[in-house]
């Protein structure tokens, strides 16, 4: 995927959300976008997908451009796991998660034994029928994160999928993507204010600030590029300073 010259400003907004951000990562990898609050890692996220539209810039996904004519194609590459618990509480996890399966057009026994795999995989397949109100903050962002990979995504895109869980949760969560990613072939984009997990877990990272890039690399030559820094988060501190942000 790619982006290059993106510029967004909300409507009403006084200052730009994202500025002249360029950056690319290839096929296959696991890429970390990574920045303080309010960096504008959500608002390029969404403009990816094709949630947000962007002022001007290029978007490529898959050697796509994210235009009206490959909005519906790219779509189907994507799944989406936003920052926000995105499910109907009321209802359990299993009636959730055939929801989203029909919004891809998938139903019946396929849908079905595609969610018991992936409830089984996440630890979840004694709590497919209770209402998803009744869960954990960690079950739901496991429920959460398999409503996006019902349609075999292609890419998947999450925003902050370990926030708020706990260790075990957490480790779940970081394994299952590694898996994915190496199984599957499937190229994941995450963003997180975790570093160490960062630089764990991603085959390369871009940094953003302000809307714009700051630096981009693979986590262990950036460290090395700075002998001065111990890890990843020291080398994220010394691009983006100390400053608390708004
Ligand atoms: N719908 C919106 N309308 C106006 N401004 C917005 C909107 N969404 C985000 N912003 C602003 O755009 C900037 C970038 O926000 P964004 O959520 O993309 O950053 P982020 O890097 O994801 O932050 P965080 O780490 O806090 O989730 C922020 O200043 C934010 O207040």
């Amino acid at each position: 995927m790619s982006v290059q010259d993106l510029h967004k400003t909300y409507p009403g907004a006084l200052e730009p959300s994202v500025s002249g951000l360029s950056f690319s990562f290839p096929r296959g990898i696991i890429a970390g976008l990574l920045g303080p609050n309010g960096a504008g890692k959500t608002t390029t996220i969404s403009i990816l997908c094709g949630l947000v539209r962007a002022d001007s810039g290029k978007v490529q996904v898959f050697d796509l451009a994210q235009d009206v004519a490959h909005r519906e194609a790219i779509k189907r590459l994507i799944g989406i796991v936003p920052q926000q618990i995105a499910l109907f509480p009321q209802l359990t996890a299993v009636e959730n998660l055939v929801y989203f399966g029909n919004l891809y057009g998938l139903k019946g026994k396929p849908l079905r034994d595609k969610i018991d795999e992936f409830l089984l995989r996440f630890g979840l397949e004694k709590n497919g029928h209770k209402e998803v109100y009744k869960f954990s903050g960690g079950m739901k962002r496991r429920t959460n994160i398999i409503a996006a990979l019902l349609h075999d995504p292609q890419l998947l895109i999450l925003d902050e999928p370990t926030a708020g869980v706990d260790v075990q949760s957490r480790n779940l969560i970081l394994q299952f993507l590694k898996d994915y990613n190496q199984q599957q072939g499937v190229s994941i984009l995450y963003t997180s204010h975790l570093l160490e997990e960062a630089q764990s877990l991603c085959h390369e990272v871009a940094v953003i600030d302000v809307g714009r890039l700051v630096l981009q690399g693979q986590p262990s030559q950036l460290i090395q590029q700075h002998p001065e820094c111990r890890n990843l988060e020291d080398v994220f501190l010394h691009y983006t300073g100390l400053a608390v942000r708004d």
